[in-house]
């Protein structure tokens, strides 16, 4: 059987090395000549699965390892009986410490004591924006969530889920929606001229779904006016021909890698495995966790005298500081277009290990009930 496969799937070999034999390709340049002998075939979100890939390939079953599947034409390989799985979920926690980190770091800008004083409204709640509604809760941020699929699906919710233009009141609004053209609902280029002109100096939009979610070239113009919000974008309309002036304009430039912890990109791994031995009637037998290595940073400890916020944010900052990212992409961002198209997709092959808060145990000596609390919160493992 052969498995055509992304490069930069980890642990292609270690999971899949039993199955089959492994092509591994650049996802980016993938040709129908590559797939045309192949059986199974993995990608990752920059390859387009369709009919131009695909028709006439001996491909019976496509895998991506990833959570958002705008780059699979779904309806024709259901209609090629061509069996599909996606990892939903995968790297959700990882999106959510992005998001946190971002957050910490606009406080930190806007000179807070207090970091949940800011509201924060999160558009798009499945398991993205769920899993950091639940975490906001829990630290003590007031949150607001805007989902109208499901507010239709679920009228009685508690709270009620609000509209985008409630949830452009919060002094964050991030957006975690997938990307949709032909649905109620559809969400390319969501928040256009006037869902912008509805954000001002002191707000903060961040996008971690996908970047055509918003309108840049709306964005570049309200980012030349003199009331306009900070903005932290970590997916980009184009990818990877980003633009080198809406980068210029955004507060936080980060290249598609909110998603991108060893544990997410592990765990997108798993889940493609189970559904292909699922789909092959074979045993699983293996699973992400028996490959995590040990992480550079292990332990931290924080005592009574420890700041309860800062503690937080150090521990946040320790695992994941979207600063280090914002500054290669601006290096990469110089040269041609071609240069700066490859320099982008270099950033992402070549990313360095990021580890989630789970990995860390966290020592605390006489600190508050609320601070052990918000460590487990943001899921780090407590020593007290
Ligand atoms: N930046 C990154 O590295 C990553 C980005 N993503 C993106 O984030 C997206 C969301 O991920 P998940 O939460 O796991 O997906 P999900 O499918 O669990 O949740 C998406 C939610 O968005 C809602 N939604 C759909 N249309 C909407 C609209 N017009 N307004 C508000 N809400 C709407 C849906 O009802 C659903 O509850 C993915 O589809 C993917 O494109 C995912 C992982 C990493
Ligand atoms: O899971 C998703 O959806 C994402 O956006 C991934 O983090 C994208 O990673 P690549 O597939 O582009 O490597």
């Amino acid at each position: 059987m052969l498995i055509v496969a992304d490069e930069n799937i980890p642990l292609l070999d270690a999971f899949f090395g039993d199955i089959g034999e492994i092509r591994r390709v650049t996802g980016r340049t993938l040709s129908r000549e590559q797939v045309q002998d192949a059986d199974i075939l993995l990608v990752r979100s920059v390859t387009r699965v369709n009919r131009e890939l695909l028709e006439g390939s001996r491909v019976r079953f496509v895998g991506t390892a990833t959570i958002g599947t705008d780059h699979i034409d779904l309806e024709w390989l259901q209609a090629k009986g061509i069996g599909f799985a996606a990892a939903p979920g995968c790297n959700a926690s990882s999106v959510a410490e992005y998001v946190l980190s971002v957050v910490s770091l606009f406080a930190e800008r806007r000179g807070l004591d207090d970091w949940t004083s800011l509201t924060v409204g999160i558009v798009g709640v499945g398991n993205v924006g769920g899993q950091l509604a639940q975490c906001l809760e829990r630290l003590g941020f007031e949150v607001r969530l805007c989902d109208p699929p499901r507010q239709e699906r679920e009228p009685g919710a508690e709270p009620p889920f609000v509209s985008l233009a409630e949830a452009l009141e919060c002094d964050v609004v991030t957006l975690h929606t997938p990307l949709t053209r032909h649905q109620p609902h559809a969400t390319w280029h969501m928040v256009s001229d006037p869902e912008l002109a509805l954000i001002g100096a002191d707000q903060l939009l961040i996008n971690g779904g996908r970047g055509e979610v918003v309108d840049s070239e709306a964005l570049t113009r309200r980012l030349e006016q003199a009331d306009a919000p900070l903005v932290a974008l970590d997916v980009w309309e184009h990818e990877p021909g980003i633009s080198p002036d809406l980068v210029d304009k955004v507060w936080m430039a980060t290249p598609h890698v909110a998603g991108y912890s060893l544990e997410g990109k592990m765990q997108g791994t798993e889940m493609v495995y189970r559904a292909l031995c699922q789909f092959l009637g074979l045993p699983i037998r293996k699973k992400a966790g028996q490959f995590l290595p040990e992480p550079a940073v292990s332990k931290v400890s924080f005592t009574s005298s420890a700041e309860e916020d800062e503690a937080i944010r150090t521990a946040l900052r320790v695992c994941y500081d979207p600063r280090r990212d914002d500054a290669r992409l601006r290096l990469a961002m110089r040269g041609n277009p071609e240069q700066r198209a490859v320099a982008f997709d270099l950033l992402r092959q070549d990313y360095p290990v990021r580890r989630e808060c789970s990995s860390l145990k966290v020592q605390l000596k006489g600190t508050s009930k609320s601070l052990q609390d918000g460590f487990r919160a943001l899921g780090c493992k407590l020593k007290i």
